[in-house]
């Protein structure tokens, strides 16, 4: 009898399908294989072999493998096995998310290869009955070196031409790979600095890889040269032949730190991010399936992939939200690569100056091990941060005139200052001053940002977008005015402040274009007098030896949020964004505009020690049992309507109260609507993660032999990160 293996797909389906295996094809799990399905075929992945079909079934035959080894090793296919059933989310989603889309469509796992030709003969050789050959090898000769097809037949030729002159023996054809490796760094051999005695003495401390697993968590504070103690660590503890990966939060924002790296290692260090094409995606993959000794910088998916002789891992700014997928399969990066230097035996490096809740508990827990890098690198201070009450100060685009003044300091010193808004477009809403209409999305249970440079109402929740209006959409009256503050409008009002000197907005809007991050970067790198204003994108790892004063529009949009861990990434961004101050020769300030200077957690934030807040805060976590003392999952339901949404939620109420499992809910979500779906949620809460896990488990099970009405969707998300 010939062997079943159970394939996995590419669907959103929490089943395997059965597939009779071709005699005289030997199948391992990970494997790509060829498989009909429906009407049509689809690309495959091997899960188990030698499986007993279920009764009654006819299974059909596997098409054929797609390669004879496993695309996905068995570390990386553990790996996602685990997330799978960690995450609640379909194994073969989880598989798919490892490969490459060429892969994941069936292409062939092999470099596309490019073929260049070069003149070897001369051009007197061709007959002259062929006068475009003749003058095609003319024109290959006098370029003095190969060319593409694509080269030639923009010269004017045509592939016939080249194969005409290939089969007279006139020219040579010469193939490489379309992707080369990423060229040296132009710095490559540059010095970097050595390792100051703080930063050796934190170096020693972390887990190696000669010693297996460990996990250490590196609290340095901001500017206290954590990136060079990565590059330092790897170049001790890192094998010629060894892998190794580094997360990042955002590699466009910080191109400063590939180039950092690429000093060092040159050549090893290849990136991962969302920006690649194809081709590059399917370049790098296979760099790291066969086991080139790559550092590999990339976003969080770069966890995922099949590594082969992964010996360290590094999280940078591991406290960053965007580690976590907000969406289809919700996993956290960290967490992941936690568990993933875990089956490999390797290190962990969690870097931060602001450590997630989590990894700190962990670290005092013992589950970590916590080092501490409390001095800021070279000659550098850690910044004086100060809080400025703005109650009943008048404002102008929502800077005082302490903070302006500062500014202009700032400026006549020749420094220079950021000024940090937490949100972008011009103004959060547009209001009538008349009659008090706003202007609400009409999918959202929101208001329109207004955007003035676009003259644009948009909302930040959905793609809706509207022509901005002068007069009240509503009653007609002029009184139609902007409220609040975003990037564009402080930008105006710094341009018309300082109208000499450059302002430079960093938002996403101002960085859609590919390249322009870099173009800004490069312009405040050349130490300029300039004011940056921005959005969060500010605040992440940037190294601005320039800027000396940071400048906090206003502090109090987390301070009395429902979201539990509203506090926390308040504290961290207002850290981080803090941290560009004064990394330099000169000593950086900070100015943190709000209305409540008397809010205790303002008041700590002064002191700049944030494990003391940490402290607070983890105490607070657990008065209120909430992560990291229990862990909770987000059962989330969308409907058209909220009824329906409320009703999926209150049948599997009963199925998730169990004992050791408390349940919250059913609730609308804070946006109850959004692109006109409405979204209830049931929050789950437990201190026995397993039985969570099995909880939910059984509720998926029961979700997916039910028939749901249609318009109805659900979704689970473990170890949430918005809890709204
Ligand atoms: N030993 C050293 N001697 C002199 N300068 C150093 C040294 N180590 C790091 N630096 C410099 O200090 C600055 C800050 O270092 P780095 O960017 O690595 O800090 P960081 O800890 O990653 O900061 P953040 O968390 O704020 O992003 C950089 O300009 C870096 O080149
Ligand atoms: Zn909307």
């Amino acid at each position: 009898m010939s062997s079943t293996a159970r394939i996995a797909l590419n669907r959103p389906l929490r089943r395997l399908f059965d597939y009779r295996i071709p005699d005289g094809t030997p199948l391992v799990p990970g494997q790509r294989v060829r498989v009909p399905f429906g009407r049509q075929q689809a690309t495959g992945l091997v899960v188990e072999t030698g499986v007993t079909p279920p009764p009654g079934i006819t299974v059909k035959p596997i098409l054929s493998a797609l390669e004879s080894w496993p695309a996905l090793p068995s570390e990386t296919f553990r790996l996602l096995s685990w997330a799978s059933d960690y995450y609640q989310h379909p194994l073969g989603e989880c598989l798919f998310t490892a490969l490459p889309v060429a892969l994941r469509k069936g292409r062939p796992a092999e470099q596309k290869q490019v073929t260049q030709w070069r003149a070897i003969g001369d051009p007197a050789e061709v007959p002259a009955g062929a006068p475009r050959q003749r003058a095609l090898l003319e024109w290959l000769s006098g370029i003095g070196k190969s060319a593409s097809d694509q080269e030639i037949i923009q010269a004017g030729f045509t592939r016939q031409q080249v194969k005409a002159l290939l089969e007279k023996n006139l020219v040579q054809a010469n193939t490489t790979p379309a992707q080369p490796a990423i060229a040296p760094h132009p710095d490559y051999d540059q010095q970097s600095p050595t390792l100051s005695e703080a930063q050796t003495r934190a170096a020693e401390q972390l887990a190696r890889p000669a010693e297996g697993f460990g996990a250490s968590l590196l609290y340095g504070i901001t500017g206290s040269g954590k990136t060079e103690i990565y590059l330092h660590y790897l170049k001790q503890h890192l094998g010629r032949d060894e892998q190794a990966l580094v997360l990042v939060p955002e590699i466009n924002l910080t191109p400063q730190t590939v180039a950092r790296f690429q000093r060092y290692f040159g050549t090893r260090i290849v990136v991962w991010h969302s920006a690649l094409n194809d081709g590059e995606r399917l370049s790098t993959w296979l760099k790291v399936r066969n086991g080139e000794p790559v550092i590999l910088i990339g976003t969080r998916s770069a966890v995922l992939l099949p590594f082969t002789r992964l010996r360290a891992i590094i999280v940078d700014e591991e406290h960053d939200s965007s580690y976590k997928q907000g969406e289809g399969f919700r996993y956290s990066g960290r967490d992941v690569a936690v568990y993933r230097a875990h089956l490999n035996d390797c290190p962990i490096l969690l870097g931060s100056a602001t450590p997630s809740l989590e990894s700190y508990y962990n670290a005092q827990q013992q589950k970590y091990q916590l080092t501490r890098l409390e001095q800021r690198a070279g000659q550098a201070r850690p910044p004086e941060i100060s809080l400025l009450d703005i109650r009943s100060r008048p404002l102008d685009g929502g800077l005082s005139q302490p903070a302006l003044g500062a500014i202009r300091k700032t400026l006549e010193r020749g420094q220079q200052a950021l000024v940090f808004v937490n949100r972008r477009g011009f103004a959060p809403v547009m209001m009538c001053f008349d009659c008090g209409h706003m202007v609400d999305c009409p999918r959202c249970d929101t208001r329109l940002t207004y955007h003035r440079r676009d003259r644009a109402m948009r909302c930040h929740h959905c793609d809706y977008q509207t022509a901005a209006t002068e007069q009240c959409p509503k009653c007609e009256s002029d009184a139609f005015k902007p409220v609040g503050q975003g990037t564009e409008r402080t930008e105006d009002v710094l341009s018309a402040h300082f109208p000499d000197t450059p302002v430079v907005r960093v938002d996403r809007d101002s960085t859609q274009r590919k390249g322009s991050i870099q173009a800004i970067l490069e312009r405040v790198n050349t130490g300029e007098p300039c004011v940056l204003v921005g959005t969060q994108m500010l605040a992440k790892g940037h190294d601005f030896p320039g800027v000396t004063l940071v400048v906090v529009v206003n502090a109090d949009g987390g301070l009395f949020s429902v979201d539990f861990r509203a506090p926390e990434q308040l504290i961290q961004t207002l850290l981080q964004v803090s941290g560009r101050a004064g990394r330099g020769a000169h000593a950086g300030q900070v100015l943190v505009q709000t209305c409540h200077s008397d809010h205790p957690l303002l008041k700590t934030l002064c002191e700049g020690r944030y494990l003391d807040i940490a402290d607070q805060l983890l105490a607070e976590r657990e008065s209120g049992q909430f992560p990291p003392f229990r862990a909770m999952a987000i059962f989330r339901a969308e409907a058209d309507t909220m009824e329906k949404a409320l009703q999926l939620l209150d049948q599997i109420k009963p199925m998730a109260q169990t004992t050791g499992v408390e349940v919250w809910g059913p609730l609308p979500a804070l946006i109850a609507r959004r692109a006109d779906r409405y979204r209830a949620q049931l929050v789950l809460n437990s201190d026995n993660r397993k039985r969570l896990n099995h909880v939910l488990k059984g509720i998926c099970t029961h979700l997916d032999q039910q028939r749901l009405p249609g318009n109805v969707k659900w979704m689970i998300d473990v170890d949430p990160q918005e809890t709204g």
